[in-house]
C-alpha cells in the first residue's frame, strides 16, 4: 500500500458554549483535516488543532509543516514499511508536533486497514468501554454551578473545572461547585499554568482544608517550571498532573525522573501522535505513574484515534476526551459512539472514519 498524495482540507464546528481557561477563549473548533491517499484506493484520515498558545501550532503552521516537510518525505513510502515512514515523519521537522499527530494518525487508519484490524486492537485492545470528565470553563462561580449541575443532569461523574485566573476566586468557585454538587462527583481541576507555585500551594491546601475533596490539580505552574511543579507536588496531598510540561518522552523523562508530578496528561497533539505516545506511557509504566489521555479542542477524528488508543492500554486511568461532546454537531461519519460520558470505541478497520462533512480543501 503506497502513499500517493496527501490532501488538506478545514472543518469548522461550533461549540455549544464557549470554552475558557486561564489561556484562552474559544467559540468554535477551526481544525485542518488530512486525507492520506494510496495506490489501491484505502484513505486514511488525520485532524490537527491550531493550540497556538498551548503547541505553537497555527493552522497556517499545520499547513506548511505538511506541505513543505512532511509530505515530500513520506510520499511514495509503502506502509507496509510503518517503522520508517514514523522516522521520516518525525526527523522531517523539528516541532510542530500537531501537524505530525495528523499525520501519524492518518498513518495508523492505514496501517489497521492493511492489516484488516482495528488500531485499538493492534495496540493492545484492553477494553472497549472508557468514560470521560466534562469541561466546566472558567466563568463567574453562579455560571460555573449552574455548568456542573448541567452536566451531571446529563450523566457525567466526573468534572473537570477551570481555573487559574484568580486564585481567591478559584477556591469560591470550587466551594460553591462542591456545595452544589455533594461528594459524589469527582472533581478534577486544571489550572492551565495559571498560577506561581507558592499561590498554588497555597491555594491547594486551602482548597484541601476546606475538605474541597478534589480528584487532582493539572497543571498549576507554568510549563517550562519544573522545579516549580516540584515545588507544588512536594508541598500538597492533591495529586498533581503534569500537562502543558509533557510534549516529548524527554520531557516525560524529566518529570519522572525528579518526581515533579504525581500523574502524566498524555495528547496526540503534543506528542505528535500515537507513536511518540506510546513511548511515554512505556516510560511511565517502568516509573509506576498512571497516565490521563487528553485532548485539545478537537473534533471526532482525531479523538477518535484518542479513544483507540486509551482503549488499549491499561496504563490510561484517567479519560479528558470531551472535544466531541462539546460541539453543536458531530460532522463525522463512523468512529467511535459517544453518549455524553460514555464512550465505546469502534470495531471497524483502522479507526473507522467513513465520511467528514463540510470539508474545504484546500
Ligand atoms: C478539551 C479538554 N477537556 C481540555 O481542557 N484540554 C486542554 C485545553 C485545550 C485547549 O485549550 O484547546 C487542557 O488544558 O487540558
Ligand atoms: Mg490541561
Amino acid at each position: 500500500m503506497k502513499i500517493t498524495d496527501i490532501k488538506l482540507g478545514k472543518i469548522s464546528v461550533p461549540l455549544k458554549v464557549p470554552f475558557k481557561t486561564a489561556l484562552r477563549t474559544v467559540k468554535s473548533i477551526e481544525d485542518i483535516i488530512v486525507e492520506i491517499h494510496t495506490d489501491i484506493g484505502n484513505i486514511g484520515y488525520g485532524e490537527a488543532a491550531p493550540t497556538g498558545v498551548i503547541t505553537g501550532d497555527t493552522n497556517l503552521s499545520i499547513i506548511g509543516a505538511i506541505k513543505d516537510h512532511i509530505a515530500p518525505s513520506i510520499k511514495g513510502c509503502h506502509i507496509e514499511n510503518f517503522e520508517e515512514l514514523m522516522s521520516k515523519l518525525h526527523s522531517s521537522v523539528v516541532g510542530n508536533t500537531s501537524a505530525k499527530a495528523a499525520i501519524d494518525i492518518a498513518l495508523y487508519d492505514l496501517y489497521g486497514q492493511l492489516y484488516n484490524t482495528s488500531v485499538y486492537k493492534i495496540l493492545g485492545g484492553y477494553r472497549k468501554n472508557i468514560t470521560t470528565d466534562i469541561t466546566i470553563s472558567v466563568n463567574n462561580p453562579d455560571e460555573m454551578v449552574r455548568d456542573s449541575i448541567n452536566a451531571i443532569k446529563l450523566g457525567y461523574k466526573t468534572l473537570k473545572v477551570k481555573v487559574g485566573k484568580d486564585s481567591q476566586m478559584d477556591i469560591k468557585r470550587l466551594s460553591d461547585i462542591r456545595n452544589a454538587v455533594g461528594n459524589n462527583i469527582d472533581i478534577r481541576i486544571d489550572a492551565n499554568q495559571g498560577w506561581k507555585p507558592k499561590e498554588a500551594i497555597k491555594t491547594l491546601n486551602k482548597m484541601e482544608d476546606l475538605e474541597l475533596n478534589l480528584e487532582l490539580v493539572e497543571q498549576p505552574v507554568v510549563a517550562y517550571d519544573i522545579e516549580g511543579m516540584k515545588l507544588v507536588t512536594d508541598n500538597v496531598n492533591i495529586p498533581v498532573l503534569a500537562d502543558e510540561s509533557v510534549f516529548s518522552e524527554r520531557d516525560a523523562l524529566k518529570i519522572l525522573q525528579k518526581r515533579a508530578a504525581d500523574i502524566i496528561n498524555i495528547k496526540l497533539m503534543k506528542t505528535g501522535g500515537i507513536n511518540k505516545a506510546l513511548k511515554i506511557m512505556t516510560m511511565a509504566e517502568i516509573y509506576d505513574v498512571e497516565c490521563m489521555i487528553g485532548c485539545m479542542l478537537e473534533a471526532k477524528v482525531s479523538v477518535n484515534a484518542a479513544v483507540h488508543l486509551a482503549a488499549a492500554k491499561k496504563i490510561i486511568t484517567k479519560i479528558d476526551l470531551d472535544g466531541p461532546v462539546l460541539c453543536k454537531a458531530d460532522p463525522v461519519i463512523g468512529g467511535s459512539t459517544f453518549n455524553n460520558s460514555k464512550i465505546t470505541v469502534n470495531k471497524e478497520i483502522g479507526f473507522g472514519i467513513k465520511y467528514i462533512e463540510g470539508i474545504e480543501y484546500i
